[in-house]
């Protein structure tokens, strides 16, 4: 039972929507609401004549032109964020219509990085609920408030739920970072046609640490710290149960979890349900996308790459995985992958003396403490109190008083020929090290990906300019060109935004039983096949203009590993047509009144 008062049937040319709303149900169902477009037999069927102004617009182009114009009033960026979605609530076509015709200068608007600023400021734009909050302090209560959605067992294919400790790198921002949920879906939406219809957004309240929100009278969530340990798993667990005796076929998708939870959590359900988080395997495969691209350009086998990661966390590790298994794929062992890749956190180089402060997927990374006992140790000032993402981390930082391995030295010592940023510190990719990094390879490939904008270990002009053009680059939010010495460099964005809509895409039309590796390799390297261009200055990314033509190529190679792997329980002849079915587009559908 659909709490809407509507459905879409049919397929291909023949869809349309059947409702038995009435009157102004109609007209205030964001949903059915088509303003101006209705006909005038619809008018009349739907009892809404009159209740309009009398043009009937035939189709979306005007609303569009007053939608963009409206849009174009908005002074800032946040106001823009909240008008989108006013009409959002006033007509659902209608606003992922605008944002399809204008998708590079809307996304941004919608998601990252804007949204980073809508989430800081939730309590003032809260406007009208689109999610479902859940909360620590009631566990018994997840089944129903999710129930309360109103969606049946077969109406939805994908939940997105986020606890909100690290939202893109701006930290902690509890209940307001169910707007990284709704964020993410509209993606899903906007790049693969996911009916926003069939989609789920979820807060997990567990509380927050972030004292601005808990001294905030105006903070709409459980105002106390963060619970975690039994208690935290039993609430991942009582959503995860809920979710799959409500929603038995839907995907769960995982965003913005803090590094000690969230490869716990993914961990635990990988293997029996169709799960996957984003930071870590959305991330890590966008960049093998990338990397797929730059290693090709740069000339030097993917076995000869020596990688340092800078940040090692929920996406920095995952990243590293996701490498240390493309180069084991080329013939080296696992343990001679993981060597080519060094991690370097808060700690400095991670290695194998500071095992007692790394979290467990750090640890393979650990370097033999030998190998490295000669390399400078750099004095940092830490404050003993500072928030720590990690409490191992705490006690390592008093091990430290030696000082540290740090980013620079690491660079020195190694001779990188990849570099990726996914540490939340801006700037920290200075002139020093990269120009160092640069001297001593010839196409160096550094990847700053830190989100929202702000937060980049350095810009794509500085990395052009400090290599002289050489560096092949990858953004984690969207930067402009860069021109330099007459070369029109293209910057390739390397946001999971690229890869993960494609994969639920292809996920939810296989009906696949779980998310494997082989489905993330799959969904990278047809990202990486949509950019095949290798002349200087071109992007290692296919463009998000054309986000819908690579989320669909991502979602039929998915199905296609899928069957392979016989994990696709959809009976599929041809992926390319089933992928297409399932997709939802902005389009005025007849209405018809039942
Ligand atoms: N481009 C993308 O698609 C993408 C995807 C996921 C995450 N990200 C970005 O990556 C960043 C990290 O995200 P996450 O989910 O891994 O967060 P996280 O909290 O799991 O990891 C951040 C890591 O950086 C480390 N760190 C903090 N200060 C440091 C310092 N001074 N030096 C070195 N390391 C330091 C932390 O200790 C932690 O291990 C965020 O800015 C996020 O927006 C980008
Ligand atoms: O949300 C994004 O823009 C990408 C990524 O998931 C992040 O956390 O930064
Ligand atoms: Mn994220």
């Amino acid at each position: 039972m659909v709490a809407r008062k509507f459905q879409i049937v049919g397929a291909g040319a023949d869809r349309k929507i059947q409702t038995t709303a009435r009157g102004y149900e109609v007209l205030r169902d964001p949903g059915l609401n088509k303003g101006t477009a209705f006909t005038k037999a619809e008018r009349q069927a739907l009892q809404i004549d009159g209740l309009l102004p009398p043009v009937v617009t035939e189709d979306l182009a005007p609303q569009l032109e007053r939608a963009y114009a409206a849009y174009h009033e908005a002074p800032t960026d946040l106001d823009k964020h909240i008008y989108l979605w006013r009409l959002h609530d006033n007509n659902v076509t209608l606003f992922y219509a605008l944002l399809q015709e204008h998708l590079l200068e809307i996304l941004p608007v919608v998601y990252d990085p804007v949204v980073g600023e809508a989430i800081e400021h939730y309590s003032e734009v809260f406007t009208r609920p689109r999610g479902i909050y859940l909360s620590i302090n009631e566990p018994e209560t997840v089944e129903q408030k999710l129930a309360n959605f109103g969606a049946g067992p077969g109406d939805i294919d994908l939940l997105v739920a986020s606890d909100a400790e690290a939202i893109l790198g701006i930290g902690d921002w509890g209940t307001n970072g169910v707007d990284i949920a709704i964020g993410k879906l509209a993606v899903y939406t906007a790049a693969a046609g996911i009916s926003p219809y069939r989609v789920v957004p979820v807060i997990l309240d567990v509380g927050t640490d972030n004292e601005k929100l808990l001294n905030d009278p105006l903070y709409l969530g459980y105002r106390h710290g963060r619970t975690r340990g039994k208690a935290y798993d039993d609430f991942i667990d009582a959503y995860v149960t809920a979710a799959r005796k409500l929603f038995p076929k839907a995907l769960l998708h995982w965003e913005d979890f803090g590094s000690t939870n969230a490869r716990r959590i993914i961990n635990r359900y990988r293997g029996t349900i169709p799960t996957f988080n984003d930071d870590e395997q959305g991330t890590g495969a966008i960049v093998v996308a990338a990397l797929l691209n730059a290693v090709r350009r740069s000339g030097t086998p993917w076995a000869e790459q020596r990688v340092v990661v800078y940040g090692a966390g929920t996406a920095g590790a995952g990243i590293a995985d996701q490498i240390r298994d493309h180069i084991a794929s080329q013939g080296l062992s696992k343990e001679e992958a993981t060597r080519r890749i060094w991690l370097v956190d808060e700690p400095g180089l991670l290695t194998d003396d500071l095992k007692d402060g790394l979290l467990d997927y750090q640890l393979p990374y650990a370097r033999p403490h030998a190998e490295v006992a000669d390399l400078k140790r750099t004095r940092v000032e830490t404050d003993p109190n500072a928030e720590t993402r990690w409490p191992e981390l705490a006690a390592l930082r008093e091990k430290l008083t030696n000082g540290i391995i740090d980013l620079a030295t690491t660079v020195d010592a190694i001779k990188p020929t990849i570099l990726i940023g996914t540490s939340t510190k801006p700037g920290s990719f200075t002139e020093e090290i990269v120009r160092n990094l640069a001297s001593h390879v010839e196409r160096p490939i550094i990847f700053p990906l830190s989100n929202p904008t702000a937060l980049h270990e350095a810009t794509p002009a500085h990395l052009i300019e400090w290599t002289d053009g050489k560096v092949l680059v990858a953004t984690g939010a969207p930067f402009d060109d860069v021109e330099y010495k007459g070369v029109t460099y293209k910057i390739a964005q390397a946001n999971n935004a690229a890869l993960y809509p494609g994969v639920g895409l292809g996920v939810i039309t296989a009906r696949a039983k779980i998310v494997t590796d082989e489905i993330l390799f799959a969904a990278a390297k047809a990202v990486a096949g949509q950019a095949t261009d290798d002349t200087l200055g071109a992007s290692l990314l296919p463009s998000n203009a054309d986000l819908r033509t690579t989320s669909s190529a991502v979602a039929v190679e998915i199905v296609r590993t899928a069957i392979n792997q016989g994990i696709a329980e959809a009976k599929i002849d041809d992926p390319v047509e089933a992928v297409r079915e399932t997709q939802w587009w902005p389009v005025y559908l007849p209405v018809e009144a039942v």
